[in-house]
């Protein structure tokens, strides 16, 4: 059988959980002992069949609450063009699992499949809800040191909690990410409850903190270097409370940053909605990567 990863002496142990032949490629699940959570993180990744012989660029999916490495490899039918067009489909949980704190299974939007893609400061989460720094800093390494992938070639985009990782993750880094786009994000997190009710519990009350993981601020001091999509239901059950892409919108345009907010009516905040928009955000990120 064809090995599709490669385990370097270097890298920590990965565990493969499982692997399965998709469109000429591998959908492997994998887990590892991470040393920013602090615990075992599982993660998926989309191997196309060009890995085989040269080393693909690689795209970051963060998923939304209550979703886990699996969700889009499952439901968003990105495997097929991902094939075609040879990028790696990288897909992580969506926070720690595995602690005992008092009640962080109580919430589906925080706590348990809620991390928020945040470095906490609160406690308990502090020492394990770590997930900004895992998701740009540790898994890009994991990735990099057990896969046929070229490190310097990386996008990232993302849906609803997850939109609003990959935003905040590319406007942050600019320099490891050549493109991002996102499906129903959570534009600005400081301004709707979802955001409030998180950013409270991980970062505390000092809501200086909660600007550097909001997209809507963070924006406005630094722009992205290339145009940022992002798709919208206009039947999305969320949009008028929690997600806010006019205001993201508003602040791209003050500034000069090019945003592509493309509105659909009848379209939700679910699964049938990135499927249909899905071919549009990978040959985006294709046509980055392939620069
Ligand atoms: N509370 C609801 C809504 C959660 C929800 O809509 N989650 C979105 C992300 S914010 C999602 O992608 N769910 C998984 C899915 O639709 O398969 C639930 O638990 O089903």
């Amino acid at each position: 059988m064809a090995q599709s990863y490669v385990q370097t002496a270097a890298a920590p142990a990965l565990e493969t959980l499982s692997r399965h032949r998709c469109f000429g490629g591998w959908q492997g699940y994998y887990r590892h002992q991470s040393r920013e959570i602090g615990l075992p993180m599982r993660f998926g990744v989309y191997l196309p069949p060009q890995a085989e012989t040269e080393r693909v660029p690689v795209l970051t999916y963060l998923a939304g609450l209550t979703c886990n490495e699996e969700t889009f490899a499952i439901k968003a039918g990105a495997q097929r063009l991902a094939s075609e067009l040879g990028i790696a489909l990288v897909t992580p949980d969506t926070s720690p699992r595995g602690t005992d704190f008092p009640g962080q299974a109580d919430n589906w939007d925080f706590g348990i499949g809620a991390g928020f893609y945040v470095d906490a400061t609160e406690q308990p989460w502090a020492k394990h809800w770590r997930m900004y720094s895992y998701i740009n800093h540790e898994l890009p390494e994991v990735i990099a040191n057990g896969f046929s992938v070229d490190p310097e070639r990386q996008s990232i985009f993302g849906h609803s909690m997850g939109g609003h990782g990959a935003l905040v993750s590319a406007l942050r880094n600019p320099k490891r990410y050549r493109s991002v786009s996102a499906f129903a994000p959570i534009c600005a997190p400081t301004q709707c409850p979802w955001g409030n009710k998180a950013f409270s519990g991980y970062l505390g009350s000092d809501k200086a903190s909660w600007r550097a993981y909001d997209a809507t601020e963070l924006v406005q001091n630094q722009p992205f270097h290339s145009e940022i999509l992002i798709d919208q239901g206009l039947d999305d059950e969320f949009l008028t409370e929690q997600l806010h892409p006019n205001l993201f919108e508003k602040a791209a345009v003050k500034v000069g940053q090019p945003v592509e907010l493309r509105l659909h009516p009848g379209y939700s905040h679910n699964y049938y909605f990135i499927q249909t928009f899905m071919a549009d955000h990978l040959k985006r990120h294709a046509a980055a990567l392939h620069r």
